[in-house]
């Protein structure tokens, strides 16, 4: 079955072209990474599948949804972490969970955040203030809020931002064990490592054009996915290495 399906989507700003045609397939069940150079049209990607952005021209389906059309039933079905985003400040992480959790008109919301937060390791910090949370609780408390109503496709703009590397290892297994469950994720990353160790496909785009689509593991043994990614957009390895 197609999670999310795109035919030529195009969006413009003036003279600015932020993403041309892009059509792609992805299909349930895949670790999907987006991958690009900065400015190259993957937030845009990301806010238009989302519901959050209208494409100049263009069409998709996301979970058989029209995100221009019906971008409250997208909204509804997905969960979404945008890039640099937290928890309001003056909640603690327990109260702002809380809040998602009854927007979304979820039942057993305090059993789901206790669930959450103990899978993501900040059950210890779920009464303090957001202000005075680390930047990686922050983002853990970020992630939880997209998981909360475990929907079956989630999009993630930098998913590892800010974390150490313990955590990173846990948030991997994490989202790896998602996909295995069937579930589909969509990433954005400049992490390319990290996405050649998760995904199952990952596409490329450069000024807002999609210059290919890979499975990582097509490359094994003939070159890195950094290379490969360094080849195809002729970007310099400062600009994609952490
Ligand atoms: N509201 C806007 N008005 C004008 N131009 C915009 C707007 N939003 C994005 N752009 C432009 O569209 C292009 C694509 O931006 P986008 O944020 O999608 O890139 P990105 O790949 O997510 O970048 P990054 O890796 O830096 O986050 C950029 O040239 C950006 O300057």
């Amino acid at each position: 079955m197609t999670a999310i399906e795109t035919e030529g989507l195009t969006r413009r700003y003036g003279e600015v072209t932020a993403l041309e045609d892009l059509s792609l397939t992805v299909d349930e069940g895949e670790l999907f990474g987006l991958l690009g150079p900065n400015g190259s049209g993957k937030t845009t990607t990301i806010e238009i599948l989302t519901g959050q952005l209208t494409p100049t021209s263009g069409s998709a389906t996301v979970l058989g949804h029209d995100p221009v059309a019906e971008p409250l039933a997208v909204r509804e079905a997905i969960g979404i972490l945008p890039e640099r985003e937290d928890p309001p400040s003056f909640l603690t992480p327990r109260e702002y969970l809380q809040f998602v959790g009854d927007v979304r008109d979820l039942a057993d919301v305090a059993g789901r955040i206790e669930t959450w937060a103990d899978r993501l390791s900040f059950s210890h910090k779920l009464d303090t203030l957001a202000t005075d949370l680390s930047e990686g609780e922050r983002q853990r408390v970020m992630l939880a809020q997209a998981f909360l109503h475990e929907p079956s496709l989630v999009f993630i703009d930098e998913p590892l931002v800010n974390l150490d590397p313990i955590l990173q290892e846990e948030v991997k297994d994490h989202l790896q064990e998602y996909c295995d469950a069937g579930n589909t994720l969509f990433l954005s990353t400049h992490f390319v490592d990290v996405a050649e160790e998760l995904c199952t496909d990952v596409a490329i785009l450069r000024e807002g054009e999609l210059l290919a689509t890979r499975d990582p593991r097509e490359l094994a043994g003939e070159e890195t996915l950094l290379e490969y990614f360094i080849s195809t957009v002729g970007a310099d390895p400062a600009e994609v290495t952490r």
